[in-house]
């Protein structure tokens, strides 16, 4: 269910040897953060003849306010530059690192037609709506982000448009050297007060104040950055090597597009059992967080930077690694025999979902049934506000699955309710449980472990 994710870029593989080879297109800044030539769409854009082997007339060139010295990978045609549109919500701005295509395609999303899709979205620069949270430092964690008025579970807490948008394939295939040149006029090109903001943010790198040193503006976007898996239907043949974490099987599986960046999203802080969650939003290029319980005033909003269902040693390795923190969340420090236990629930969930996911097995004697209740017992003990809605999927699919109607229904309307506000009204498990709880006889669930079993019994 999960589109975008917290990724590490930290974690870029050292001393790879790919030459690229410096292209500008125009007159090359002197300084990181002067301004460089507009240059998008460019003569060769126009004319047709594109360097990326694509299709210049389409998508149709976007009217980007600026660009910057542009790099070809050695390993490609590709041609990366930084695209920027200072116009962009509410002259809030947006800069991208990209090939003048994927630029343009990006450019067709509707938040660049339709100004009301982004319109008051950002309250981080200029608020219109009073907040019920505040930046505040937190001991042990730098700032985060706490709660000043009670939040209901559901209410949208903060939004933000993505402010740079760095293409995968420019962080895979160019030189450091050039992705960190690509990195800082991306945020260079930005207005001031946006600028401004996204430069104050953490990073892992010591840094100066405002930073000098293009390396800082690679430290605040690998501390900062979240993945986001961009749905676009222009080809995108990228063959990564992601430099994973062995664990992070996730990531392998959704192969990403695109890294971004939400300055006030990116003030909120890890914790294992969040009180909140973020999604993205592909129209409007938003990434928003919203409770997913009720969070009290005085109490710190947090999101979980990783798939946290996994033992604690799996958890406090990989946030060490990817974020340079000893994980000391409510769950990191539980003592003894309840560490144990929390880990042990951890495994049996896993256990459970593989059982009840597999849709050739019958699962007799009310087997299935007994699972997935407990499967939501376990999502409860764990305190798995932000994915309850996947417990009550299975939940209900299963007993819909043995014909048991009115328990199927039950655990459908709860999977809505608590998909809605996590995962959005339009996700597709959150319509298939819709439909399941409107008319459970014509779900394609219905009866599906019986059909298995007398199958069997034939
Ligand atoms: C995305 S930023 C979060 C906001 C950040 N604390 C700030 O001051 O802007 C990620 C960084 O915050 C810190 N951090 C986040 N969650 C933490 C936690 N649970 N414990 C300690 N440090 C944490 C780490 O330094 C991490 O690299």
């Amino acid at each position: 269910m999960r589109t975008v994710q917290l990724l590490l870029f930290a974690s870029r593989a050292l001393g790879r040897s790919n030459p690229g080879s410096a292209e500008t297109c125009g007159l090359r800044p002197s300084t990181p953060f002067d301004s460089g030539p507009v240059c998008f769409p460019g003569p060769e854009y126009l004319s047709g003849q594109c360097q990326n082997g694509g299709d210049c007339a389409s998508p149709r060139p976007h009217a980007w306010t600026r660009s910057s010295p542009c790099f070809q990978s050695a390993e490609s045609e590709d041609r990366f530059c930084v695209f920027t549109d200072a116009a962009f919500a509410d002259g809030r701005g947006i800069s991208l690192v990209t090939t003048a295509q994927r630029a343009n395609h990006v450019a067709t999303a509707p938040a660049f037609t339709n100004p009301e899709l982004t319109k008051h979205l950002n309250q981080d620069l200029v608020q219109t709506v009073p907040a019920r949270h505040e930046v505040r430092e937190i001991p042990g964690k730098g700032m985060g982000v706490v709660a000043t008025a009670p939040i209901p579970r559901g209410a949208l807490i903060l939004a933000n448009t993505a402010s740079i948008l760095v293409d995968y394939r420019a962080y895979h295939t160019l030189p450091t050297a050039h992705y960190t040149d690509l990195q800082t006029h991306a945020a260079a090109h930005l207005p001031p007060a946006h600028r401004a903001a996204l430069l104050n943010l953490s990073s892992h790198n010591p840094r100066t104040n405002p930073p000098a040193d293009p390396a800082d503006i690679s430290g605040i976007l690998a501390t900062n950055i979240f993945d986001i898996d961009f749905d676009t239907d222009i080809d995108i043949d990228i063959d990564i090597d992601l430099d994973l974490d062995p664990e992070d099987e996730e990531k392998e599986e959704e192969s990403p597009t695109f890294a971004a960046l939400f300055p006030a999203i990116a003030r909120l802080n890890h914790a294992c059992r969040p009180n909140a969650d973020y999604r993205f939003d592909h129209a409007a290029l938003a990434q928003s967080v919203r409770a997913a319980r009720d969070i009290v005033p005085g109490e710190e909003i947090t999101v979980s930077y990783i798939d946290a269902v996994r033992p604690r040693a799996a958890r406090v390795r990989r946030l060490k690694r990817g974020w340079g923190f000893e994980c000391d969340c409510a769950l990191c420090v539980l003592e003894g025999g309840r560490q144990r236990e929390a880990d042990e629930r951890v495994g049996l969930i896993g256990e459970v979902k593989g059982v009840l996911g597999d849709w050739a097995w019958h699962g007799a004697g009310g087997e299935g049934t007994g699972m997935a209740e407990l499967l939501v017992g376990l999502f409860e003990m764990e305190r798995l506000w932000t994915v309850m809605h996947e417990a009550y999927a299975l939940a209900a699919l299963e007993f819909n699955a043995v014909g048991e109607r009115w328990r199927a229904v039950k655990y459908a309307r709860l999977a809505v309710e608590w998909g809605i506000p996590m995962v959005g009204d339009e996700d597709e498990d959150v319509e298939d449980m819709r439909e399941l709880a409107g008319d459970p006889r014509g779900h394609w669930s219905w009866m599906r472990r019986v059909r298995n079993r007398d199958a069997l019994a034939k």
